[in-house]
């Protein structure tokens, strides 16, 4: 039998539930496919469990740092078992509202099965035929593996998923992969107690792109943990029950080189859709629609920004506009922010230096050092580096790039000045409390202010807070 709806939505994650949401505003008749399970990426395997692991792993580091501040403590003594349950209970938490979310919609609006295009209106879902006016496809995307290395290591061979279902920490792992899943999980691993090593392919560690910031992060994270750089093309073995890297022995490998979007299998090659040269989809990201037909993408299967706010923001847009279609409309996306919680933390706000050099845009850069920036000093924690780039003769603030203390925040400062259009002058006008890190950011505009010879000095400064002040106290 045939089902027929107005808005088809295939993937129950983040993307796919926004898209649910904006298109029932436009209509009753949609019709929500999830192949595996309710719960999002983000909760079930992705965000939160990752941040339950660092939460751990930070605790057990703030014990090892006490004695710098005179608190003297015993190593911390890891109970593997209590941090993976607590790890899984509240993960489960988290999981359980956005699976009672969705099974609160109505029933008639949910399909379990697996979706698959037979033309650009009809979808297959396991046997069943479902005709739908227009398509949201909000399929996510998974672990990118390296040829053969399932067949070679077999269970020895684990992704993120993997991680946040064990029931005890394992003693060592090879975690292969530099990026922002590597970063993370290794470090937090490795502050737990397991044996880790880190290995990254080239000498490029962490997604910073500004060469003086991802040279210091080198650095930093050479200190933090165990790393090979320049590790070139990785040849694990099965050694016994261990899987042989880099002349160690590990209990596991954790790939965590990338990931790719769910968009093979879906039958889309048959839609004759437009791709650019590498052959990668064509898809306007101001309205989620690939080609001209009523076809919209979200979230990480578009593989632009894969994260959970612009999956949310994508899914939104491409709901919409497949309720509409072809009345699609054009909207406004969000200045681009990224996180990553290591220690220290990146942040990356606005455009990379990467990008604003391709680009050929005249732009000075202002620099902060947090070796010597008060407050955090005060804390420990005066390793870093912040960069902001600002448009060369109108001082507008463009991008910036940070590994450091309190980076979580200070990059979302920076990317709510970007998308407000701020320059250098309005963003010195803000308030600085003291002694803040956020004091390191007025040093680093500052700086921008002198080297661009800008016009209309900022608020003037008061004596204690000082450039200085934050510095000597
Ligand atoms: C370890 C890790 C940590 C992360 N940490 C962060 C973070 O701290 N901050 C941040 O912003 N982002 C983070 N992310 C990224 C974030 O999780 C993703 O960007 C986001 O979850 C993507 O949502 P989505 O809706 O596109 O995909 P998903 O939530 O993966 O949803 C896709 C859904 O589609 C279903 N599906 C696939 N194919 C089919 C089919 N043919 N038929 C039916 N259903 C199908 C899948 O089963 C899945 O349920 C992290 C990711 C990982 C892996
Ligand atoms: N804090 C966060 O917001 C957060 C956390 C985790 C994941 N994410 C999202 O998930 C996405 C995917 O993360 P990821 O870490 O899988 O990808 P990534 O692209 O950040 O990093 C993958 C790394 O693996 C390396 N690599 C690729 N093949 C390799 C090989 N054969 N041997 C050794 N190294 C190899 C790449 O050079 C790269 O450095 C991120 O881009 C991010 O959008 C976000």
């Amino acid at each position: 039998m045939t089902h027929s709806c107005d808005v088809a939505i295939i993937g129950a994650g983040t993307a796919g539930m926004a898209a649910y949401r904006a298109a029932r505003r436009h209509t009753e008749r949609v019709l929500l496919i999830e192949a595996a399970h309710y719960g999002t990426t983000c909760a079930r395997v992705g965000c939160m469990p990752s941040k339950l692991l660092i939460a751990a792993a930070d605790a057990a580091e703030a014990v090892r740092e006490a004695h710098r501040f005179g608190v003297q403590a015993d190593a911390p003594a890891i109970d593997g078992r209590a941090v993976m349950q607590r790890v899984r209970s509240e993960r489960d938490r988290f999981v359980g509202f956005v699976t009672d979310t969705v099974e609160g919609w109505p029933e008639a609006t949910r399909l379990f099965g697996r979706a698959s295009f037979v033309d650009a209106n009809t979808l297959d879902v396991d046997g069943r035929r479902i005709e739908a006016r227009a398509v949201v496809v909000a399929t996510g995307s998974r672990p990118r593996l390296p040829a053969g290395w399932r067949e070679r290591l077999g269970h020895r061979l684990i992704v993120n998923d993997d991680v946040f279902d064990w029931v005890d920490l394992p003693r060592s792992v090879a975690v292969v992969g530099a990026g922002v899943i590597g970063l993370e999980l290794a470090l937090a691993l490795h502050r737990l107690g397991v044996r880790v090593r880190l290995f990254a392919r080239g000498e490029r560690i962490s997604p910073l792109t500004d060469p003086e910031l991802q040279a210091l992060g080198r650095q930093l994270f050479a200190e933090a943990l165990p790393l090979t750089a320049n590790a070139g093309d990785l040849q694990p073995a099965v050694d016994g029950d261990q899987v042989l890297l880099g002349g160690e022995r590990f209990d596991l490998l954790l790939c965590a080189s990338g990931r790719e979007p769910n968009l093979d299998g879906l039958g889309l090659e048959a839609l004759a859709l437009p791709r650019d040269a590498a052959g990668r989809p064509r898809i306007d990201r101001h309205t989620g629609q690939w080609g001209a037909g009523p076809l919209f993408v979200a979230g990480d299967a578009t593989e632009d920004r894969p994260l959970l706010h612009e999956a949310a923001d994508a899914g939104r847009i491409a709901g919409d506009n497949a309720a509409r279609f072809p009345d699609v409309h054009r909207r406004p996306r969000r200045a681009p922010l990224a996180v990553v919680f290591s220690d220290p933390q990146i942040a990356m706000a606005g455009a990379s230096h990467a990008e604003l050099t391709a680009a050929g845009t005249a732009f000075d850069t202002g620099r902060v050092s947090f070796a010597d920036q008060g407050r955090s000093r005060v804390m420990g924690v005066n390793r870093g580096g912040l960069h902001v780039y600002a448009q060369r003769g109108t001082g507008r603030l463009l991008g910036a790039e940070m590994i450091g203390p309190a980076a979580e925040h200070i990059g979302h400062l920076l990317a709510w000045c970007v998308q407000r259009g701020d320059t250098v002058q309005q963003m010195l006008n803000y308030p600085f409390y003291h002694p803040v890190v956020e004091e390191g950011l007025r040093t680093a505009l500052r700086q921008l202010h002198n080297d661009q010879h800008l016009p209309d000095p900022p608020i003037e400064d008061c004596l204690d807070c000082d450039t200085e002040a934050e510095v000597g106290g």
